[in-house]
């Protein structure tokens, strides 16, 4: 069990944005313990590998978990309790896009008007998707990115704020989350053409503020970040990477008008990283914290204010604990 010292806890933390976080993490605060939480062993290895040959001295342990699976992050809740006893930073992190081809009619139609700013910030309107459905019966892109988080938090909360030091909860939302997507009597986004992932971000959004609501008072406080557009899988599933290699000198320019165009996971963890170095209690817990990267390669974060009403906040914490309890696992 780690006593001493922080612990940073990074669900995805094997791949992309979230071994960026990793790496920047163990740079940032020397003495942490950090837990990868990763659906797949082999993966989670390899990026351990990665990061003790940069941080040869580093406490770094792995916990399998699929947060697409109720009952996965049961079990992984469980055994980070055994390991831990308290949680200085959980990052939610891991997400998934099921992206089936990109509207290219709508990009042409609206690269030279005045939505220009808005589709390249957002990608709303650009993206095809598909619905998926888990074997617990849960939509999947909600389950992985949303609800899986939710009851590993809420599992996890014995160990969250303890003894007088805080605990923050570090959501990887997106500037994809549009309220347009997003319906609260239908939160899993069911039998909808698309708009799955915006969807599920939004509602991360939501939850944030909830949470806040919930648990400032036991010294749990919830952020939400937007790491911009990243090359990452989950962006070569929609692209392949020759495309992005391709058009990389148009991001230099396209940052001129959209600064969210950070192209790598070291730009685009800024906003994660800042926050570990922030007084939690300080923040605004209803601003999105935005890694923005300028035309000269300056990195900073920017502070997005939400619009998002309590009680649409209460209404889907309440419709997330109501789920939850259908799974019953106790
Ligand atoms: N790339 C971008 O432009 C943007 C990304 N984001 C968000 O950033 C986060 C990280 O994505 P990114 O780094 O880009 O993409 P990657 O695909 O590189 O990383 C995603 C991570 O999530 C993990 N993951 C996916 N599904 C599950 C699951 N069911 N259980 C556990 N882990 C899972 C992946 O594991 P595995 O390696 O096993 O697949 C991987 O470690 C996501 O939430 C994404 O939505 C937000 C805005 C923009
Ligand atoms: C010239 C050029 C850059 C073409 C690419 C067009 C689109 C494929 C991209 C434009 C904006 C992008 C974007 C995303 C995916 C790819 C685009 C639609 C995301 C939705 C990826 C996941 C996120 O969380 C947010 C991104 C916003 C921007």
């Amino acid at each position: 069990m780690a006593t001493g010292g922080k612990v940073a806890i990074i669900t995805g933390g094997n791949a992309g944005i979230g071994l960026t976080v990793a790496q920047r993490l163990l740079t940032e605060h020397p003495e942490l313990t950090l837990c990868l939480a990763c659906r797949s062993k082999p993966r989670a290895e390899a990026a351990r590998d990665v990061l003790l040959l940069s941080h040869p001295k580093a406490s770094i342990s792995i916990v399998l978990v699929d947060t697409s699976n109720i009952k996965s992050v049961y079990q992984a809740a469980k055994q980070l309790k055994q390991m831990y006893n308290h949680v200085d930073y959980l990052y939610l992190n891991a997400g998934i896009m099921k992206v089936v081809g990109v509207n290219w009619d709508y990009f042409w139609k609206n690269l030279f008007s005045s939505k220009f700013i808005h589709m390249f910030t957002t990608g709303d309107g650009l993206l095809k998707e598909k619905e998926e459905i888990t074997e617990e019966g849960l939509e999947t892109v909600f389950a992985t990115n949303v609800f899986g988080h939710f009851v590993l938090i809420k599992e996890l909360e014995d160990i969250l704020g303890q003894n007088g030091c805080p605990t923050q909860l570090i959501w990887t939302s997106s500037s994809n989350a549009v309220e347009t997507h997003f319906d609260i009597d239908n939160i899993q986004h069911r039998n909808k053409e698309g708009g799955h992932y915006s969807s599920s971000k939004y509602s991360t959004d939501v939850l944030s503020i909830a949470l806040n609501i919930q648990f400032n008072n036991k010294g749990i406080y919830s952020h939400v970040t937007c790491p911009g557009l990243v090359m990452t899988n989950l962006t070569f599933g929609i692209l392949p990477s020759w495309f992005w290699n391709l058009i990389l000198p148009i991001f230099w320019l396209l940052r001129i008008f959209v600064p969210t165009m950070n192209y790598d996971t070291y730009n685009g963890s800024e906003a994660l990283v800042w926050l570990s170095k922030q007084q939690p209690e300080s923040l605004d817990a209803r601003c999105k914290y935005v890694s923005h990267c300028n035309f000269w390669g300056t990195r900073y974060v920017h502070q997005h204010k939400l619009k998002i009403e309590d009680k649409t906040a209460d209404n889907l914490y309440q419709q997330l604990v109501q789920l939850e309890q259908t799974f019953n696992h106790k």
